[in-house]
């Protein structure tokens, strides 16, 4: 079972991860693997040094990256739930905030299976940028329009896709982290 979590930088996804699977594993006594993206140091590599000029290339670098990414994720059959700290809607809402076609990107990511369960973590960019540290690894987190835009375009994802449940990440951590719990619960049970 994958279960990703999305949002956009500061959104509170890496926490949320953390703890879902302290709770999958003590409380409900589940072997989970917390994986993220970008996965690879190659390919992290390739998109800080050479990504970040060009928005194509930036898209085929992380959907790269993803596609090793999911043949590692097929070869851990010991676990029952990956929770992926970002997944494909990451691409579908950050390269097309940058002009890349929504159609274009996902047709490069066809081949990548569906989660099961996406949780969205939304919050205003303005309110996100506070809780972003500052020697974060790539360079355009500050840009507050990019971080609007990338917003707007996980809403309308979440929009036409019944999996993707958005939780309203200004809460306080505990309600984010309630809410998460309902959401894996139901997926589970
Ligand atoms: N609900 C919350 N309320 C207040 N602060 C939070 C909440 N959730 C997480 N934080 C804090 O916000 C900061 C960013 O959280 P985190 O690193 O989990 O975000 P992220 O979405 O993984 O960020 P990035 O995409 O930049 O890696 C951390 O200091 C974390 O403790
Ligand atoms: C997978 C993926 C990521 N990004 C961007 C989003 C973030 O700004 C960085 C990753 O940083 P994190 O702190 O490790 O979350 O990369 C992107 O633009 N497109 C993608 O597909």
């Amino acid at each position: 079972m994958l279960i990703a979590i999305e949002g956009i930088d500061g959104s509170g996804k890496t926490t949320l991860a953390k703890e879902l699977k302290k709770w999958l594993e003590n409380e409900k006594k589940k072997k989970v693997l917390l994986t993220a993206e970008p996965f690879t140091e190659e390919i992290s590599k390739l998109i800080q040094e050479e990504g970040w000029k060009d928005p194509v290339t930036l898209t085929l670098l992380f959907s790269a990256d993803r596609g090793v990414h999911v043949n590692w994720i097929m070869k851990q059959n010991q676990y029952d739930i990956i929770v992926t700290d970002r997944y494909y809607y990451s691409t579908i809402a950050y390269q097309a905030a940058m002009g890349i076609d929504k159609n274009w990107i996902i047709e490069v990511n066809k081949f990548f299976p569906k989660p099961e369960l996406t949780l969205l973590l939304d919050i205003p960019a303005e309110i996100a940028i506070t809780r972003i540290k500052k020697d974060d690894k790539f360079n355009f987190k500050e840009k507050l329009s990019l971080l609007q835009k990338v917003r707007e375009n996980y809403l309308e994802i979440a929009k036409n896709e019944n999996s993707i449940k958005i939780i309203n990440s200004t809460k306080t951590f505990e309600e984010v982290l309630s809410e998460a719990k309902n959401y894996v619960e139901e997926l589970i049970s």
